[in-house]
């Protein structure tokens, strides 16, 4: 894994969710010193909590936040790109600051008429990074350095799994690992109300259901097998679990997950515009 020098300065334009979970799994991966990152968030409450409870410089002016930036993370809403990346900030920037981007649906083209004249690099991560189980995808345009490449992913390697991609496939990837805990975290819930509908105590039907899905996740990496392997090794013939299953499908669960995706890409789409 690359690693970052020290005197290398990190800087969050925006500190939210996501902003967060990356905040959180580089200090906790130990890749980069406290001292070495700054947010710019807008709010003085967020602006308090960051600092309390990461000990990292906070700022409410964007510009002033860029000094000296090695890496410059763009981490607010796409609708709030333009808002927060200003002329004036454009203008602060280190010439050599490259600028890394978390904007869902923000393409490397558009990036390039937000931030003229600087390398950049767009990525899609995911909120799990928190706990060093993210996944993220990166894509660079040619102006990136190799170098400024491998530690930006090295960034996302200390708190997961990274992949480098074509851009063309972002969309999806954002469709499928992006918002992935979004679609899970439902599951998750919905399969604990269940439990609870089935007479468990709530702590305990949410437990069952958020280790049973993180114990699946690991054993579809682990063993590589194709996942309907796996279901069959717990389908016994004429068992309990493919009665589950049976009516899984009633429902239409496998089309649901293909009219989520289709509707990720469209929201994209008219994001894009
Ligand atoms: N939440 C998620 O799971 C994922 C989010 N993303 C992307 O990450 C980006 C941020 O999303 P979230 O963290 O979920 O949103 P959020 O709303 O939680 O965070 C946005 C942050 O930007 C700050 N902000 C707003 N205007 C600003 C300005 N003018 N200057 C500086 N900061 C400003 C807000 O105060 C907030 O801290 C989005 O572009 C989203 O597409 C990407 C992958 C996953
Ligand atoms: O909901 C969103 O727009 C962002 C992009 C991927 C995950 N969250």
């Amino acid at each position: 894994m690359a690693k970052i020098k020290e005197t290398d300065k990190i800087v969050f334009i925006g500190c939210g969710a996501m902003g967060e979970a990356i905040l959180k799994g580089i200090l906790q991966g130990g890749l980069v010193r406290k001292e070495q990152v700054t947010a710019a968030v807008p709010t003085a409450k967020r602006q308090a909590y960051l600092k309390e409870t990461y000990g990292i410089p906070v700022t409410g002016d964007n510009r002033e936040a860029v000094a000296g930036a090695h890496l410059v993370i763009l981490a607010v809403k796409p609708q709030m790109a333009k808002e927060a990346v200003t002329g004036d900030l454009v203008a602060a920037l280190p010439e050599k600051a490259t600028i890394l981007s978390i904007m869902g649906s923000y393409d490397l083209a558009m990036l390039h008429d937000l931030v003229p004249g600087h390398p950049v690099i767009r990525t899609m991560p995911n909120t799990p990074l928190s706990v060093g189980m993210g996944m993220t995808a990166l894509t660079a345009d040619d102006q990136v350095a190799p170098e400024v490449l491998d530690e930006a992913e090295a960034i996302f390697q200390s708190c997961g799994e990274t992949v480098r991609v074509d851009e063309k496939a972002m969309e999806a990837i954002t469709a499928i690992s992006g918002c992935g805990p979004g679609y899970f975290f439902v599951v998750m819930d919905a399969l604990a109300d269940a439990g609870v509908m089935a007479g468990l105590p709530r702590a305990l039907a949410i437990k069952l259901a958020a280790q049973t899905m993180a114990g699946s996740g690991v054993m579809g990496l682990k063993t590589g097998l194709h996942p309907a392997q796996l279901r069959d090794q717990v389908t016994s013939p004429g068992g309990t679990t493919i009665a589950g299953i049976k009516a899984l499908e009633n429902h239409g669960v496998r089309g649901a997950f293909y009219d989520a995706v289709q509707a990720v890409l469209d929201r994209s789409a008219a994001l894009k515009k």
